[in-house]
């Protein structure tokens, strides 16, 4: 038998950023957003842990043991006293080292296939403490939605979302990686004050209301100052899809993928299109949002074995 599982990217409509923890991780106010652009993750019996990859940025992913997947995978068995016996396959269309959780969704999606394929019966609680071991984004690859994210981000309050929300994302070429943002940030803020991160109650309003115009006004990114000083290129692609009709640009958690809001499907087509021939991102991708989150899209069984008499 196989079991698949798809999993969503998100965009964090509002990423406030405290101080840095004794532990070195930062408290925050994490608004997320599911958005439709998927992984998937495959599963079927093995013998050992195995990792496939296939996809546009396949390379750039390990299939090592550091893989989230496996160390998913490995989480799993360990707690219910199994061997990780799994070939676990990803069919990768979240851009790798994006700023739009990747990795988080391989390794929910990982345990929810693998849950199922070895009907380990873990309650969603023990699900969502295992994601809260592999990183801080994971639980909410799980829940998928809207939610609030505090601690490290990885407490969860589900937000109603009241609409379709139309985005435009503009892929960058490489990627950024996680910790060296979050030590830009430091650095950033060496002699100020950095408030505590506070959730905005305009924009859960907004979210609730299903009003773009009134998300627009208030997305906002702490991150964002630190990622484009280490991406200046960064802010010609946010000024043309702002220009192209976006109402509102920002660069997705710790970037370099830039996040465009817009009215309508329409106006995302037409920053879409602007975006890509602007020459100033590798690709431009549509989704909405919100996005369901970890969800089994199916089981097969092995092809049938001929008895011979
Ligand atoms: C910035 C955000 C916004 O949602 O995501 P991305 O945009 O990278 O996808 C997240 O905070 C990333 O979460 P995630 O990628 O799961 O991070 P983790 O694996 O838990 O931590 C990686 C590293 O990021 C830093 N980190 C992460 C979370 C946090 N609240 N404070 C931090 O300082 C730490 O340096 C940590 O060692
Ligand atoms: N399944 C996975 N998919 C992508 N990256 C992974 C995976 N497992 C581990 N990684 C590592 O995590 C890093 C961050 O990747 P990703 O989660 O895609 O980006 P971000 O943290 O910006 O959302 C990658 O550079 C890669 O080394």
């Amino acid at each position: 038998m196989s079991v698949t599982v798809r999993v969503p990217a998100k965009v964090n409509v509002q990423l406030a950023v405290g101080a840095a923890r004794p532990d070195g991780f930062h408290d925050l106010a994490n608004v997320f957003l599911a958005v439709g652009l998927y992984d998937e993750i495959t599963a079927t019996p093995a013998d050992g842990l195995r990792i496939t990859c296939e996809g546009p940025d396949a390379a750039q992913v390990p299939l090592d043991h550091t893989n989230l997947a496996a160390r998913a995978a490995q989480k799993l068995a360990e707690r219910h006293g199994r061997p990780a016996d799994v070939h676990l396959h990803i069919t990768k269309d979240i851009p790798v080292a994006g700023g739009m959780a990747g990795g988080s969704a391989d390794g929910a999606g990982a345990l929810v296939a693998c849950d199922a394929l070895w009907d380990t019966g873990a309650s969603r609680a023990e699900l969502l403490d295992i994601c809260a071991e592999l990183g801080s984004d994971v639980p909410f690859s799980l829940v998928g939605g809207a939610a609030l994210g505090t601690g490290r981000g990885e407490k969860l309050r589900p937000l109603e979302v009241g609409g379709t929300f139309h985005w435009v994302f503009a892929v960058a070429d490489g990627g950024l990686s996680t910790p060296a943002v979050y030590a830009e940030f430091d650095r950033l803020n060496e002699a100020v004050e950095v408030p505590e991160p506070l959730a905005s109650e305009p924009l859960l309003d907004a979210l609730a209301k299903g009003d773009p115009t009134a998300l627009a006004a208030v997305l906002s990114n702490d991150l964002q100052p630190a990622a484009l000083s280490l991406r200046p290129s960064l802010t010609t692609t946010l000024t043309t899809g702002r220009t192209a009709g976006a109402l509102a640009a920002l660069v997705s958690g710790s970037g370099p993928t830039t996040a465009f809001l817009t009215r309508d499907a329409d106006s995302a087509a037409n920053v879409a299109q602007a975006l890509f021939s602007s020459g100033t991102c590798r690709s431009a991708r549509v989704a909405v949002g919100p996005a369901p989150g970890a969800t089994v899209l199916g089981r097969s069984l092995p092809a049938p074995t001929t008895l011979e008499g």
